[in-house]
């Protein structure tokens, strides 16, 4: 299969989708990889690492999208590649639709296949494509939460670990999944006093048994959430129901009690935020302010820690890859319900039930498209 690596053009977004190690692991299975000039330079990787992979360097994305049977990405296609993807062509990347109506008909309208890492799915329920981004996304969120309470950022001037003699900051996460468990982690770390808030017990369970002292699982419920925001310097936001759209959990009747200059980081931005008042921002302007809340919303986080994130990335979605390059996409979903749950569109259908829900479009079952 010819499979094209595109430059990732999303604002301030250095990842790429594989690393000249993945293209010599791809070239080696007899497929032909076509990399974007300069696609990987923002993450370290010289065009000349890629040619030695195995690589053909090309010059512009259309050449990309007009030569491969697959392209893949990091993020979702921006509207400026929209009318480059054609029809029976796999895409493979992030894709949250449910949380972007315009790329969902820009998909629709393309009739390619279109998989997306974020809702592949293993037996047990875990996302193996978004764990790596949502642990570097988690460990962030606590270090941007640190930074946003600095005053020189408008912060309250909380210092995260306080000092002796000085009680620390506390920190509030909703969602005690991939992302809650490495901010809370971070955070305990740095000495914060932090609430960890899920719905589901066993979660919560498994929690209290691995987190440090300073770190407290609750049951999550409104209630319980207006209690503890009004005594939270940071909130983290961090739920997710697989490919839907995030419920908005923190209200801005909630955010009126917050302190002034407490921080909320809405990690679940990329599927639409869990918090009333967020909308996505992006690396060059992060953050803005509502009802003297900082709000740190950024769709993309791992993008500013490009060297790290594009090798766990490529970690994680380069078997993925090779599976569907190598039995193209009919035979790997039909190999492979992992697969089957990341298909969102296909040939013009929408077949990820939360995406239809999200848009009010009809769904497909794939089973009728393979
Ligand atoms: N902004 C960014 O750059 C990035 C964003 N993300 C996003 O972060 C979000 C979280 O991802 P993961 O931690 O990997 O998901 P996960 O599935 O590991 O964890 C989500 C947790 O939320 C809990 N939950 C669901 N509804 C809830 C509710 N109403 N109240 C409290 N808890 C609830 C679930 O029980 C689960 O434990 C996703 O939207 C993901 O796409 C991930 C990586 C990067
Ligand atoms: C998961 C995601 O949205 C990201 O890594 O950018
Ligand atoms: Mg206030």
């Amino acid at each position: 299969m010819i499979v094209g690596i595109l430059k990732e053009i999303k604002v301030a977004e250095k990842r790429v989708c594989m690393t000249p190690a993945g293209v010599s692991v791809m070239v080696a299975n007899g497929h032909t990889i076509l990399v974007e000039k300069d696609a990987g330079k923002g993450s370290g990787y010289e065009d000349s690492a890629y040619v030695e992979a195995g690589a053909t360097i090309i010059g512009t994305p259309a050449e990309i999208y007009e030569k491969s049977d697959m392209v893949m990405h990091v993020k979702e296609p921006q509207p400026s590649e929209y009318d480059l993807i054609r029809k029976d062509q796999i895409v493979f990347t992030y894709l949250h639709l449910a949380a972007d109506e315009a790329q969902t008909k820009a998909l629709i309208k393309s009739e390619a296949v279109c998989i997306a890492y974020e809702t592949i799915e293993k037996p047990d329920g875990s996302l193996p494509l978004l764990v790596p981004m949502s642990e570097v996304a988690g460990r962030m969120a606590a270090q941007e939460g640190a930074k946003y309470l600095e005053m020189p950022q408008g912060g309250r001037g909380v210092l995260l670990g306080g000092v002796t003699g000085v009680e620390p900051a506390t920190v509030v996460v909703i969602g005690g999944g991939v992302v809650g468990i490495n901010a809370a982690k971070m955070a305990c770390g740095l000495g914060a006093k932090v609430y960890i808030l899920d719905t589901n017990l066993n979660r919560l369970r498994y929690l209290d048994d691995v987190m440090p002292a300073n770190c407290f699982p609750v049951m999550s419920n409104p209630v319980v959430l207006r209690e503890l925001v009004t005594k939270a310097d940071v909130v983290i936001g961090a739920v997710l129901v697989a490919g839907a759209k995030a419920p908005k959990l923190l209200t801005k009747d909630m955010l009126k009690d917050m302190k002034d200059g407490s921080v909320v980081v809405d990690v679940a931005i990329d599927q639409g935020g869990c918090f009333e008042t967020s909308k996505a921002t992006t690396h060059t302007e992060p953050t803005y302010v509502v009802e003297g809340v900082i709000h740190y919303c950024v769709a993309n986080m791992p993008g500013a820690v490009a060297r790290t994130s594009t090798q766990a990335l490529t970690n994680a979605t380069l078997p993925y890859a090779l599976q569907i390059a190598n039995k193209g996409w009919k035979q790997a979903i039909k190999d492979s319900e992992e697969i089957k749950k990341g298909a969102n569109v296909v040939n013009g259908k929408v077949t990820f039930k939360a995406v239809s829900e999200a848009w009010n479009l009809d769904y497909t079952n794939i089973d009728d498209l393979i």
